[in-house]
Formats: structure tokens, sequence, C-alpha cells
């Protein structure tokens, strides 16, 4: 008896000497971290307790407390703080964000539980978990990560995208189409619901080779509907940091529907894949003779040591491109089109290029988007103005040096394009939307402007999204004349991308119809 207590009392000091050393390591990195932050600029509503993030109400005042405050003190980064718990380091000028983007070495790693919340949807093993906000997640994956980098790239070779351009044009008369059926009403239409349909059957079909009705079925495609609430939910269980631990989430009515809608959206994706790898076993010369999709790229992708990527991985990737590829694009796109709405002169002299180029065919040609000199112009700025990406986030492996100051590794980083893209420091009348802004010789730092990242993690998609924003618009210029509904309140809303908070709606009128 005598020792067991012995025993147990041994093991509660050894316990309580642990704990201790525990209490008093995190003091020393609490005590630390608050020195470092001493020099780093806060906001005004900074709370001792609170922090910065629980004063917020959404992410629309984040980014217009630290915008306030970049117009009035010029600062290039703040640090926000987490209750009093722990800072996010906001980088907002191309010095800060390429101390931290401008790096040989690998300094970004998992966001912790925010990885979590896309874990269940997109997995463990893609080249990355991009949720196009805030969180960029990424496995702490040296080797993973610049394997499946290599072996996708190819899937966005100039060769594979070139064919796309029908799909573009295909999806394109399907939106077009849809619209002037709705304007006959004399009705302003909210736009933003159609572009983002229009943009998730581009991927679908340049991404498996699938033509499912999805624009005319809408939310009826059960594989859409299932996509938009994930994105939904991902979104709501973000902002909602008590639901973070999973054994809270998967008990909520919310937790358990994404579940549901994890398995579906998997299923759809693995029978595609299961029965494209038993068509490609049966006849591998099929891939020489049609159009190659991103999932025949993936499915005869292979490494350095011929080793090809599982039906899981594949199913992964496919997920990803669906998340980060449709809502993005589709951003842009109705952003463009208010915004060729609300400055009719920038729409003529679109329209005038559009009509130079395209004439009477009413589709555009691969070789018609080098001449889109105006509209590319055009869609540089809309991607500033509206921040498409509005930040992304990173978390330091290794100690990094910013503005003379030393983040310790761990640190959470945001790198806040929206707000570079507004700086007047970096650009003259940022405010003033004006596309020609983008052909006058400066010599801006590269950083200055970086809506698809930068670095050897930069936006795989980013040629793919500029040619269809070029095809969708330019056709959409060409059909219609667009004018923005006055009656109708346009707000930015910033959250993994930048919407419109209640929608954009605008009055279109058909210039032409085409055969
Ligand atoms: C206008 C549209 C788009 C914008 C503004 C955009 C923006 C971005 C940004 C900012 C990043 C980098 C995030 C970071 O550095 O942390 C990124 C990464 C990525 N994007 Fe996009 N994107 C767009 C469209 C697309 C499309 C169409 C696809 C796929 C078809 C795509 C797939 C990806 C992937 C897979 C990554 C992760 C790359 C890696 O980590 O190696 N994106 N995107």
């Amino acid at each position: 008896m005598v020792e067991v207590v012995s025993l147990v009392t041994a093991l509660l000091f050894g316990f309580t000497v642990v704990l201790l050393w525990k209490i008093v390591q995190v003091l020393i990195e609490y005590k630390h971290v608050l020195d470092v932050t001493k020099h780093i600029p806060k906001l005004k509503y900074h709370h001792p307790v609170w922090g910065d993030f629980a004063m917020m109400k959404d992410m629309s005042d984040y980014h217009k407390w630290l915008m306030e405050d970049m117009q009035k003190t010029g600062a290039k980064w703040h640090v926000l703080w987490v209750l009093f718990l722990y800072p996010v380091y906001i980088m907002e000028h191309p010095d800060t964000i390429k101390a931290i983007l401008k790096s040989s070495t690998s300094k970004t790693k998992g966001v912790g539980g925010a990885y979590t919340i896309v874990e269940p949807w997109l997995g463990m093993n893609n080249i990355t978990f991009i949720i196009h906000i805030d969180v960029r997640i990424e496995r702490n994956c040296k080797f993973y990560c610049s394997r499946y980098r290599r072996l996708l790239t190819p899937a966005f070779h100039f060769d594979i995208l070139r064919p796309y351009i029908t799909e573009y044009n295909q999806v394109a008369d399907i939106l077009l189409n849809k619209l002037a059926s709705a304007c006959k009403t004399g009705q302003s239409i909210e736009i933003c619901g159609h572009v983002t349909l229009a943009t998730l059957d581009t991927l679908l079909r340049c991404a498996l080779s699938y033509e499912g009705n999805v624009q005319d079925k809408g939310d009826d495609h059960p594989y859409v509907s299932a996509v938009k609430m994930l994105t939904i939910l991902v979104i709501e269980r973000f902002l909602n940091p008590f639901v973070y631990p999973d054994f809270v989430y998967y008990r909520t009515k919310s937790g358990k529907k994404f579940l549901e809608l994890c398995d579906y959206v998997h299923e759809f994706a693995m029978k595609i894949i299961g029965s494209r790898r038993q068509a490609l076993a049966k006849n591998p010369d099929q891939v020489k003779k049609r159009r190659l999709d991103f999932l025949d790229i993936l499915l005869i992708a292979r490494d350095e040591n011929e080793q090809g990527l599982t039906d899981e991985e594949i199913r992964q990737e496919v997920d990803t491109f669906m998340f980060a590829g449709h809502d993005t694009t589709s951003s842009a796109i109705y952003w463009g089109i208010y915004a060729l709405g609300k400055y009719p002169a920038v729409q003529e002299k679109v329209y005038e290029e559009i009509t130079a180029i395209m004439g009477e065919k009413a589709s555009l040609d691969w070789e018609d988007l080098q001449h889109l000199r105006y509209l590319n112009l055009v869609i540089k700025e809309n991607m500033r103005m509206f921040s498409t990406v509005p930040a992304v986030s990173r978390q330091l492996d290794v100690p990094t040096v910013v503005e003379g100051v030393e983040l310790p590794a761990g640190s959470r980083i945001d790198i806040n394009m929206n707000i570079v893209n507004h700086r007047p420091d970096i650009w003259q009348d940022p405010m003033e939307y004006r596309p020609e802004r983008f052909e006058e010789a400066n010599s801006q730092d590269p950083y200055s402007y970086i809506p698809f990242s930068m670095g050897s993690r930069n936006c795989i998609g980013k040629n793919f999204a500029l040619n269809e924003q070029r095809v969708i618009l330019a056709r959409f210029v060409q059909r219609f004349k667009i004018k923005v509904d006055p009656s109708h309140k346009v707000e930015r809303f910033p959250e993994l991308i930048m919407k419109a908070k209640t929608g954009i709606k605008v009055f279109l009128e058909e210039r032409t119809k085409l055969s």
C-alpha cells in the first residue's frame, strides 16, 4: 500500500514538474511574442483582453479597419490579436509581403485547426488546400507538395489549355442565352448566381469532361448544390471558432450535413475516375485522339520513380480544383460585369475592341485571345479594384525577419492583397477605376500586384482563369449593353473571395443576335 502511495506521489510530483516547466516555457514564449509585437502597428480598436478579431462583426470589419489605418498612417503591416492569446501578423505592403513570399526556404505550413475544416472534403494529400481567403493551408510537406505540384503542372500546360477555348465558348453560349431570356421582362437581373453556375460548369467540363446540364439545372443538380453547400458550410465554420473542434462540429446539424455532402461529392468523382481508369486501361491510345481533361493528365502523370497518383489522390485534386477554381473565377467575372456596367466609357472601348477582333463571329478563337489588349487591362483593373482573393494566410516554419523584426517560427501570417491593391503610395488615385493605369510605364515592385500570389506556390490555375474571364467578358459585351441597376445597392463583402453582399443587379440590352 505504502509503495502504491509513494508511486502515485512520485507520479503526481513528476506530472507537476512537467506541467510547471511547460507553463514557464509558454510564459517565456508569450513574453517574447509581447516584446516582438511592441514594434508593430496596432489598430485603435485593439482591446487588451478581447484582442482585435473578437471586436469584428465579420471579415468586412477586418478589411475596413486595416484599410483606414493604412490610409492614415501608411503602415506596411499590422499585428492583430486573437483574444489576448496569440497574434496574427498582417502584411500589407510589397516590402513586408516580399519578406514572406520571396524565400527559397519553405516557410509555410498548416494552420492547425482551420486546416481540419476542409480536410474531410479535400483530403490530406493534395498539393495544398487553398481556401481562397484567408487560410491557405498546406501540409507540412516539402516532399509531397513539390511532388504533387510537379505532377499537376502539365495539367495547366499551354497545349492542354488551348482546346478549352471550345468549353469556355459553350459555357458562355448557355449563360448568355439564359440571360437573354431573363432580360426580356425588362427587369434587372441578379448575375452572381448565374455566373457562379457557369464557372462550375466550365470546371466540370474541363476537369472531368462532365456535361450534366449544370447551368440549367442549377441547384437541382445534386453535385452543384453539394459543392455550393460545402463552400457555405466551410465559411460558416471558419467564422465560428466555437465549432472548430471536430467533436463539437460533427454533432451539430451543419457538421452532419457537411460529412454527408463530402461522401456524396467523393462518390461522384470516384465513379468518374474509376470508369475513366478502366477505359484508359482498355484503350490507352484514346488519350491521343481526343481533348485531354485534367483527369486524363492526372491519370497518366508519373513521377521520377514512375509512380502515379492513386484514385484517392486524384479525387482530392479534382475536389481542390472545384473548390479553388469556381468561386474565384466567378467573383472576378461578376465584378468585371459590374465594372463594365458602371463605367460605360470603358464598356464601349471593350466593345470596339471585341467588334474589331470578332466581327460577325459568334465565338472567340484561341488566336483572338492575344489581341484582347484593352480587355486584358480591364481584367487586371477589375482584380485590383475588387481584390478577387482579398487575403491568404501562412504559418512560418522558421523564424523570419520582417522590417527588422524577427517573427518566431509558428507565427500566423496574413498576406492582405486587398490593402496593397488600394495603397496611395503605390497606386495613383487607388479608389479610381482606370484600366489604363496598367499600360503606363512604371517601375512598380512586382509584389505590389499579386492577385494570383507569387513564388513557388502561386496559383496553378492562373492562365485557365484568365482565359475563361477573357472569353466570358468578351462574349458578354459583344451580346449585351450592360447597365448597373441604380436602385440596387452593391456592397463588397470580403470572405474567402470578394463577394457582393446582396448580389449585383444589372439591366441587359441585347446588342446583336449572332448565329
Ligand atoms: C480569378 C481566379 C483565381 C484567383 C484570383 C486565384 C488566386 C489564387 C491565389 C492567390 C493562390 C495562392 C494562394 C497562396 O499563395 O497562398 C492560388 C492558389 C491555387 N489556385 Fe487559384 N485562383 C484563381 C483560379 C483558379 C483556378 C481556375 C484553379 C484551378 C482550375 C485554381 C487552382 C489553384 C490551386 C490548385 C492553388 C494552389 C497552388 C499551390 O499551392 O501549389 N485557381 N489561387
